[in-house]
């Protein structure tokens, strides 16, 4: 379970995060959306640990990631907004060394490594050097790193950005499996479509502030709109930076 509290960070004057709150649960799917510049990937950086809020609090399953930032990041996997792979190793080694930053005993390696493999459909690629790599193939690799220590809370930044739909249909399956595993999966996106379609709950964000944290259900009900899209659309005030 992710619970921030009123998390506050300013760039100069822009108030990138401006108070935001707002819990992911086990075995929930949870999506921030937001238009661009909203906020979603300050916020999440601030939750697995890389910048430090101005203000407010980050608890992973019940830890304080400002008394110890260490034990959280244990808790988490994450895909990052820049996905960073090792060009020079295959997808096997990229994933292999992170097992070992993360004192993976090197007796259960092979097996982590090749259920991910085998989740993420990525055995065709996997002995490549990542060099080269098609943005689904990059996603994929960077997504297997992220899980290798089989953390219980997952943190997705815009995960299927720049993928084509059989790509984009395959992580999404993937992140229903990591729901059904029990884990808590958050994940930003500024596709309306795609948080409608996966998310138990979906926190709305804009400059900066969380304006609604609901069900899908529950959205389309208080803003009286039977489409999300058009909910959204009502609950942002406008329609500048969302992608149907
Ligand atoms: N390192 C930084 N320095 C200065 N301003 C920043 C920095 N990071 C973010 N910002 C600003 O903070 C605001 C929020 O940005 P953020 O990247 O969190 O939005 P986002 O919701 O992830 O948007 P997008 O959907 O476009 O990725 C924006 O106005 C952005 O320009």
């Amino acid at each position: 379970m992710i619970e921030v509290r009123d998390l506050h960070k300013a760039f100069g004057t822009v108030k990138a995060v401006d108070g935001v709150s707002f819990k992911a649960r086990d075995g929930e799917i949870t999506g921030l959306l937001g238009p661009n510049g909203a906020g979603k990937t300050t916020t999440l950086r601030m939750l697995y640990t890389l910048m430090t809020p101005d203000r407010g609090q980050v608890l992973v399953d019940g830890i304080d990631a400002a008394q110890d930032a260490l034990a959280v990041r244990r808790e988490l996997g994450v895909l990052p907004d820049a996905r960073g792979l090792y060009k020079r190793l295959t997808a096997r080694e990229n994933i292999d060394y992170f097992a070992r930053l993360h004192g993976l005993p090197e007796e259960l390696l092979d097996s982590r490594r090749e259920a991910l493999v085998k989740a993420l459909d990525m055995a065709d690629i996997a002995d490549r050097r990542t060099e080269g790599f098609s943005q689904g193939q990059r996603v994929k690799t960077a997504i297997a790193r992220a899980l290798i220590h089989d953390p219980r809370n997952v943190i997705l930044d815009e995960p299927t950005n720049g993928l084509d739909v059989m790509a984009t249909r395959g992580l999404r399956q993937f992140m229903q499996h990591l729901k059904s595993e029990g884990r808590c999966v958050l994940f930003s996106s500024h596709i309306m479509q795609e948080v409608g379609a996966l998310c138990d709950r979906i926190v709305v964000i804009a400059n900066g502030r969380v304006v609604a944290d609901e069900t899908p259900a529950a959205l389309r009900e208080q803003t009286g709109e039977a489409n999300l899209e058009d909910a959204f659309v009502k609950i942002i005030g406008s329609e500048e930076g969302l992608a149907a």
